[in-house]
């Protein structure tokens, strides 16, 4: 569809350098790179309003210099990053300039079919109510709107947008996005958009092209252009890459980089408070959480926790909304606080806590083993959630890999199994070992300051830590509750 070889490019001087790529037609096509990096000099070149190119552009296979203005502007429409209105003319007849390349014969005038596509268009892009309005009245936002419309009214097969979402808000910029991929999966639309919203990018485009300084740095779809090394060297920032929450992409964020006073080491057990009621615990800074949890599972940041006694008869269709309302009865911060709850009762509850000259660690364990199960028979019990659990709580000052938090998850479920097979604790449905409870819940929680622990696994040094204090934490709650059903209270 679109054939860049070896392109040369620039001003006084050159500031693109033998850039060579392919745009498939119906593909979506991101720019991207730092400011000055060539990305709308590269779409002036395409569009051949840039004088003194080098090298080979083509648009369907034909040379871009033996195409007359109206032949480019039937084939693609321009989104330039900069629109002059210092004029006053009416959204419908901006949108219809759109059609220009269209108009026939001497006396220009535009057709029922002109004003059909205007109609169509302005509806697309969400402008037909201001129709009638000048330009000059518009937002910045409505503005990019109705340009957009006036490209689309082109009805070109490729489209060139220079940073399209520039003055959108959120809702506009997904609408527009969605809009173009649809057009781009439908009709065949080629898009080729510069992005400075590398998420965006990585969401809608189908391949990536990375300048850097007026060359090509990467050129590849968005799990391979947007990895760590190339962004943080041609952004010359801290950028870092996960995989996004539900989509398959990936999804970028910058670090910052000011220092703010932290407290040396932040976690300490006196700050543990037991009730009859509840286990709470508050740390001095948010965590970066990783947990089975009823309220706030899965990744995260929080700073209040709560472990919450329940009654053995305890049913309940939404035990997180019950949560919350208990945290809230409490004046925790939901939004901050991850919650577990359990029928043992949690005055048992057992603490291990150990400084070294990497990291502190401390273990909070409540042990109840009612519905102890043995992993490997886990069919032979009725699927019913009752309280009646081991919650695990481990509270690290280091700073850890996502690595280490699945391997330090690992390592403190490894150090509960074994301390249940030590006390002999059997899964009353099949008389085999029990392995665990069918409710526990574990929680992995690090300040993300001070010594990289790359490793959580079991000869790790944190490993090594976790291991035994969960451990000793879990057996001395199990005997704390096994002591407690034994004299009948
Ligand atoms: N009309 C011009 N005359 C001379 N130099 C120019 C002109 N337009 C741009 N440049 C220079 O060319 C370089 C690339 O500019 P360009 O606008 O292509 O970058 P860009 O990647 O689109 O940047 P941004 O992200 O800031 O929009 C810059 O150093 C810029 O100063």
């Amino acid at each position: 569809m679109i054939d860049v070889q070896h392109l040369y490019a620039g001003y006084d001087h050159d500031i693109l350098h033998d850039l060579s790529f392919s745009v498939l037609k119906g593909e979506m096509f991101g720019v991207l790179g730092p400011n000055g990096s060539g990305k709308t000099t590269l779409l002036k070149a395409i569009n051949g309003t840039l004088p003194g190119v080098r090298g080979d552009i083509a648009i369907q296979g034909r040379p871009i210099t033996r195409m007359t203005a109206k032949e480019t502007a039937r084939e693609m429409a321009v989104l330039p990053q900069h629109h002059d209105v210092s004029f006053s003319t009416t959204v419908e007849q901006t949108v219809l300039i759109g059609r220009y390349p269209y108009q026939k014969g001497l006396f220009k005038q535009w057709t029922n079919e002109d004003y059909r596509i205007a109609e169509e268009v302005m509806e697309q892009t969400g402008v037909t109510q201001f129709r009638h309005q000048s330009l000059l009245s518009l937002s910045g936002g409505e503005r990019q709107r109705v340009f957009l419309a006036q490209a689309l009214a082109q009805k070109p097969g490729i489209l060139l947008l220079d940073e399209p979402t520039n003055h959108l808000d959120f809702s506009y910029q997904k609408q527009m996005l969605d809009a173009l991929k649809q057009w781009s999966l439908k009709n065949g639309l080629t898009v080729v958009a510069i992005f400075h919203d590398l998420n965006l990018a990585s969401l809608y485009c189908d391949r990536l092209l990375l300048l850097d300084q007026g060359k090509v740095k990467a050129l590849q779809e968005p799990e391979i252009v947007l990895n760590e090394q190339h962004l943080s060297a041609v952004y010359r920032s801290d950028i870092h890459v996960h995989a996004h929450p539900s989509f398959s992409k990936p999804f970028t964020n910058v670090v910052p980089s000011f220092n703010e006073d932290k407290p040396k080491s932040i976690l300490s057990p006196d700050e543990l408070d037991v009730s009859k009621e509840r286990v709470y615990y508050k740390s001095r800074q948010p965590l970066k959480c990783y947990s089975s949890a009823v309220l706030h599972p899965g990744f995260g940041w929080f700073e209040e926790f709560i472990n919450v006694q329940v009654d053995h008869s305890f049913r309940c269709d939404d035990p997180a909304g019950y949560l919350m309302t208990e945290a809230e009865r409490w004046g925790c911060q939901i939004h901050r606080t991850v919650g577990m709850m359990t029928a043992a009762d949690v005055e048992d509850v057992s603490t291990e806590f150990m400084e070294n000259e990497d990291f502190t660690l401390l273990v909070v364990v409540t042990a109840g083993t009612g519905n102890a199960v043995d992993v490997v028979h886990g069919s032979s019990h009725i699927q019913e959630t009752v309280p009646g659990t081991i919650n695990t709580w481990v509270f690290i000052d280091g700073h850890l890999s996502e690595q280490a938090y699945a391997q330090s998850l690992m390592t403190a479920t490894e150090a509960k199994v074994r301390a249940l097979m030590d006390m002999g604790i059997n899964d009353p449905v099949t008389g085999t070992a029990a392995t665990g409870t069918s409710t526990d819940s574990v929680l992995i929680a690090g300040t993300q300051q001070g010594a990289t622990l790359e490793y959580g696994g079991t000869i790790s040094s944190l490993g090594r830590a976790v291991g035994p204090a969960v451990y000793k934490a879990t057996k001395e709650a199990a005997a704390r509750y096994l002591n407690r059903k034994e004299d009948g209270i």
